[in-house]
């Protein structure tokens, strides 16, 4: 709207001047009047036209949720738990709406307690519990929250349909970055990079021992995945270009017969899958049905010289069993991005062994990735507050 009054604008000077010139008025200008005249023109006319583009381009993405804004007499409040949340989504959220940021790195409890009450919408980045308790705290205005995460294993979701709050999370955009990370796992788990760091630390180079350090090759190995969801499909997509022979999935249900084909995928039994895998990762979101399923019975399944993979959550684990299992050899080596509890104490078992590659749970760390999550809440926001829907709801 302002854009095109400014042209309206613009087009109104030029026509003036071109009528001066019609009239003939222009000769009794002086030549310098006349080229200040023009010179003053032009860079009106640039000035209107670049800040045209400039706005094009600033609110080209948000233009859609602007238009249909309701008239506010008050700007409607946006909690953002975390006060290092990428402007790019900060400037989406800041246009129409007042933003509270949280100080606290790490977000704490107390702290969104304090602010929370009355928002109309929060951007929950971070993994606390998103619970009855900040939902009363909040207020019965409340309209829609989006986490900053794929997985929304700590909201009480069943809560929110019951409140019928709008709920946004962000799945997807972290595929790239999380695949990205179980691949480096995999390799440094099989290839035994820990170990052998320790090796160099501690004095103990024998590469002269010609079995010395071995590893677990990928090439026509079977890879099995708990869970098959778009990261583990990224995940599979980055391997078979490790000459993988085949693929097996456990899942509640199948995936299309185009993508079993893709990866050459075959849809099988979590025994199956434990017993016939050289690797297993485990891709699956933390519910009630997956918390703890790979315990000492399952490590009982799985090949000795199998590497185990953990990009999703800890609580899939039962970490004690698996502790064990890489202790007594059962099973070869584990790479993990994930744990429990996090962070993990500096003087946990798991820390001990050489066969254990640890990272902290930084699947999707990296600056694009954390920028278009971010955005992605953002968004998810902005449609709940618009009434559009969100493009990645939870339900
Ligand atoms: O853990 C990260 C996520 O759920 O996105």
């Amino acid at each position: 709207m302002l854009s095109s009054l400014r042209f309206h604008n613009a087009s109104i000077i030029i026509q003036c001047l071109g009528g001066f010139w019609s009239v003939g008025l222009a000769s009794k200008i002086s030549d310098i009047l006349y080229t200040n005249l023009l010179t003053l023109s032009f860079s009106l006319i640039h000035s209107y036209s670049s800040s045209l583009l400039n706005t094009t381009r600033i609110t080209n993405d948000y233009k859609q949720y602007a238009l249909e804004m309701p008239e506010q007499s008050e700007k409607l409040k946006i909690l953002v738990t975390h006060p290092a949340t990428p402007q790019a989504a900060i400037d989406l959220l800041s246009r129409d709406y007042e933003v509270i940021f949280c100080q606290s790195v790490p977000p704490i409890r107390s702290e969104i307690l304090e602010k929370c009450n009355g928002m109309h919408a929060v951007l929950w980045a971070t993994h606390l519990p998103l619970d009855k308790g900040i939902l009363d705290a909040i207020g019965p205005q409340l309209k829609v929250v989006s986490t900053r995460s794929g997985g929304t294993d700590f909201v009480d979701v069943e809560e929110f349909k019951r409140r019928k709050i709008l709920l946004g999370h962000t799945p997807s955009v972290q595929n790239d970055a999380v695949a990205n990370m179980a691949v480096g796992l995999l390799l440094a788990a099989a290839r035994r990079f820990h170990e052998g760091r320790l090796k160099i630390e501690t004095n103990n180079w024998e590469t002269y021992t010609l079995n010395w350090l071995l590893g677990q090759d990928l090439r026509d190995s079977v890879v099995g995945f708990y869970g098959f969801g778009g990261i583990a499909q990224t995940i599979a997509k980055r391997l078979s270009g490790f000459d993988i022979d085949s693929v097996l999935y456990t899942t509640r249900s199948r995936v299309s017969e185009e993508i079993e084909k893709q990866y050459n995928a075959k849809k099988v039994d979590f025994d199956t899958m434990l017993a016939q895998s050289d690797f297993v990762i485990i891709a699956s979101p933390l519910t009630k049905e997956t918390a703890g399923v790979f315990n000492a019975t399952a490590f009982g399944k799985m090949k000795k010289t199998a590497v185990l993979v953990n990009i999703a959550r800890g609580g899939v684990v039962n970490q004690q069993d698996l502790y064990e299992a890489l202790k007594t050899k059962q099973i070869f080596a584990a790479g993990l991005d994930v744990m429990t509890p996090e962070p993990l104490p500096p003087n946990d078992p798991l820390l001990s062994l050489p066969n254990v590659v640890l990272m902290p749970h930084i699947g999707s760390a990296t600056k694009r990735t954390r920028d278009d999550i971010a955005v992605l809440a953002a968004k998810n926001i902005l449609h709940g507050l618009t009434g559009k829907p969100m493009p990645a709801p939870v339900y």
